[in-house]
C-alpha cells in the first residue's frame, strides 16, 4: 500500500487539465467487445481501474494496441470464451466494478456472459439486480452461484422487449443497452440512467451502427441490428475530477484554471458549488476559479439550511458529495450533506472531525457541516483512504491543513485520478509519493 505525504497550507496557482472520464471509459472499453472490427478510443485515462480493465480485455483475447499516451485501438476478433472459466478471470474480474459491463456485450455477441462478483468501492450495498433482471427480460437464463460468488447468463438468442428498470442503475443501464443493440427486435428501456457516460456510450454504439433513440432521456428505444462495426470515439473530460478541482481551489484559497471541461456536460455540478459560495467564471470552455479568502453557503429561499443531496442524473452525482462535504468545512454557514444512494460513504467524516472540522454525522446518510469560515484551519493528521472519492476529499483536506499529513492506501485514489500527485505538484502542491 503506497502513501502520500502532504505538506499543506500553501495556495496553489495554475492550470489543470482534466483526464478522460473513468466511468465513461469503463463502459466504452466493454463496448469494444461488441464488434470484430477495429475500435479506436481517445482520451483514455491512465488510472488503475481502467488499466485493469484493458488487461482483462487483452486476457480475453482482444488485440489491444496503445497508439499514443491516451489513445488505444481494440480488435475483439478472437475472443477466448474459455478464459471466463479460469481462476485468473475470477481474480481479475472481481478487482473492479467496471468489469460487470463485459457481460452485456458477451451475452449479445456470444450467447454467454460470466462474471465474479465485481469489486469497486466498499461504500454500502451495491446490488446487481437491475442488470440481471434486464438480461432475463431479454430472454437470458440467469444463474448465481452463491458459494463461488459467480454470476452467469446465457441465451441462444436475445429478444427485444419493454422493460421498466427497478432503479436507474448506471452500469445496469449500460449493460442492458449493450445486450439490446444486438437483440432481435425492439427494446424499450424506461427509467434508464442518462448520465453523460451513458449518452456517450449510446453515441459510440450509434457510430458502430446501432439504432438507439431517446439518448439523454430516461426512455431509450433500441432497434436491434445483426452486426456492429468499428468506430472512433473520444472520452469526455472527467466531471468528477473537474468537481474535485473546483473544491480543491476553494478549500486551499487557490487560483486555478480547469481547461477544456466540456461545460455543457457538467449538469448541475457548477451551480451546486456556486451555492456553497464558490465563485467561478466560464472562459471559453475553461473554468476559472479565482483565489477566494472566504466563501459563504447559500440558504434556501425561506432562510432554511441548504441541503446538498445526490440524485440520479440530471440530479447531482453521488460521487462528488465527499468533495462537497470537505469544502463545506471551511465555508461560512452550514449545510446538510445527504448521501442518499450509498450508506457507507460518509464515515470518513471522522477523520475530518479529528482534523478540527465541525461535522455532526446524523446517520450513515446525512452529515451536518458547520463551516469554519477559514478562521480555524484544519490540522494535519495521518489517515487511510477508505474509497476513491473520500480519498480525494482527504487529500484536499490535507492540502489545506498547515503542516504534514499522511494518507495511506492511496491505491484508492490512483483508481480514478491520473498522477494526481504530479499534476498538483506542478501547480504548487507538495505531495510526496512513498511506494511501499
Ligand atoms: C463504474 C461506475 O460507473 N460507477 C458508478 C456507477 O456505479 P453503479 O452503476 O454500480 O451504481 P448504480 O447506479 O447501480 O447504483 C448506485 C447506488 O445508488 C442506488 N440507487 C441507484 C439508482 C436510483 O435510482 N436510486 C438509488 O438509490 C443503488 O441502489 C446503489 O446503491 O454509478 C454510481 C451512481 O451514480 C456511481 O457512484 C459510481 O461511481
Ligand atoms: C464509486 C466509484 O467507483 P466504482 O463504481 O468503480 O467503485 C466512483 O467512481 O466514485
Amino acid at each position: 500500500m503506497s502513501t502520500f505525504e502532504i505538506i499543506g497550507g500553501q495556495p496553489l496557482k495554475g492550470e489543470l487539465t482534466p483526464q478522460g472520464a473513468k466511468n465513461e471509459a469503463l463502459q466504452i472499453l466493454c463496448a469494444t467487445l461488441l464488434t470484430d472490427e477495429k475500435v479506436t478510443i481517445h482520451n483514455i485515462p491512465n488510472i488503475l481501474d481502467v488499466n485493469k480493465l484493458i488487461e482483462l480485455l487483452s486476457d480475453l483475447g482482444v488485440q489491444v494496441s496503445q497508439e499514443s499516451k491516451n489513445s488505444y485501438t481494440f480488435k475483439a476478433e478472437n475472443v477466448d470464451l474459455e478464459y471466463l472459466n479460469s481462476p485468473e478471470f475470477v481474480k481479475k474480474g472481481s478487482s473492479l466494478r467496471g468489469s460487470i459491463m463485459i457481460i452485456g456485450p458477451l451475452l449479445a455477441r456470444f450467447g454467454k456472459g460470466y462474471i465474479p462478483r465485481p469489486g469497486g468501492d466498499k461504500i454500502g450495498r451495491r446490488r446487481l439486480d437491475t442488470h440481471f433482471i434486464g438480461f432475463q427480460k431479454l430472454g437470458a437464463v440467469f444463474n448465481f452461484n452463491q458459494g463461488e460468488n459467480f454470476y452467469r447468463v446465457e441465451a441462444k438468442k436475445l429478444k427485444g422487449t419493454y422493460m421498466l428498470l427497478d432503479e436507474a442503475s448506471v452500469t445496469g443501464t449500460a449493460n442492458i443497452i449493450m445486450a439490446a443493440v444486438l437483440a432481435e427486435g425492439t427494446t424499450t428501456i424506461y427509467n434508464a440512467a442518462c448520465e453523460p457516460y451513458i449518452q456517450q456510450l449510446c453515441r459510440m454504439l450509434i457510430s458502430m451502427g446501432a439504432k438507439i433513440t431517446g439518448v439523454g432521456s430516461n426512455l431509450l428505444e433500441i432497434e436491434g441490428v445483426q452486426k456492429l462495426g468499428g468506430c472512433e470515439h473520444k472520452i469526455l473530460p472527467d466531471m468528477i475530477e473537474i468537481g474535485s478541482f473546483i473544491g480543491l481551489a476553494a478549500m486551499t484559497k487557490s487560483e486555478i484554471i480547469i481547461k477544456d471541461v466540456a461545460y455543457k456536460e457538467l449538469g448541475m455540478i457548477p451551480d451546486a458549488f456556486k451555492r456553497l459560495g464558490i465563485k467561478m467564471e466560464l472562459r471559453g470552455d475553461d473554468i476559472f476559479i479565482p483565489k477566494q479568502e472566504n466563501y459563504e453557503i447559500d440558504t434556501f429561499i425561506d432562510g432554511s439550511i441548504l441541503t446538498v443531496a445526490d440524485a440520479p442524473w440530471p440530479g447531482l452525482t453521488p460521487d462528488l458529495l465527499s468533495v462537497f462535504l470537505v469544502v463545506a468545512t471551511q465555508a461560512k454557514g452550514s449545510v446538510l450533506i445527504h448521501q442518499k444512494m450509498f450508506e457507507s460513504r460518509l464515515f470518513f467524516t471522522d477523520k475530518l472531525i479529528d482534523m478540527g472540522a465541525q461535522i455532526i454525522l446524523c446517520d450513515p446518510h446525512r452529515a451536518t457541516v458547520i463551516g469554519l469560515n477559514q478562521e480555524n484551519q484544519l490540522r494535519p493528521t495521518t489517515m487511510v483512504s477508505p474509497d476513491i472519492r473520500a480519498g480525494v476529499a482527504l487529500l484536499i483536506a490535507a492540502l489545506s491543513a498547515e503542516g504534514k499529513s499522511t494518507i495511506h492506501n492511496i491505491d484508492q485514489i490512483d483508481r480514478g485520478y491520473e498522477n494526481i500527485d504530479l499534476r498538483l505538484n506542478a501547480i504548487g502542491a507538495n505531495i510526496k509519493r512513498i511506494v511501499n
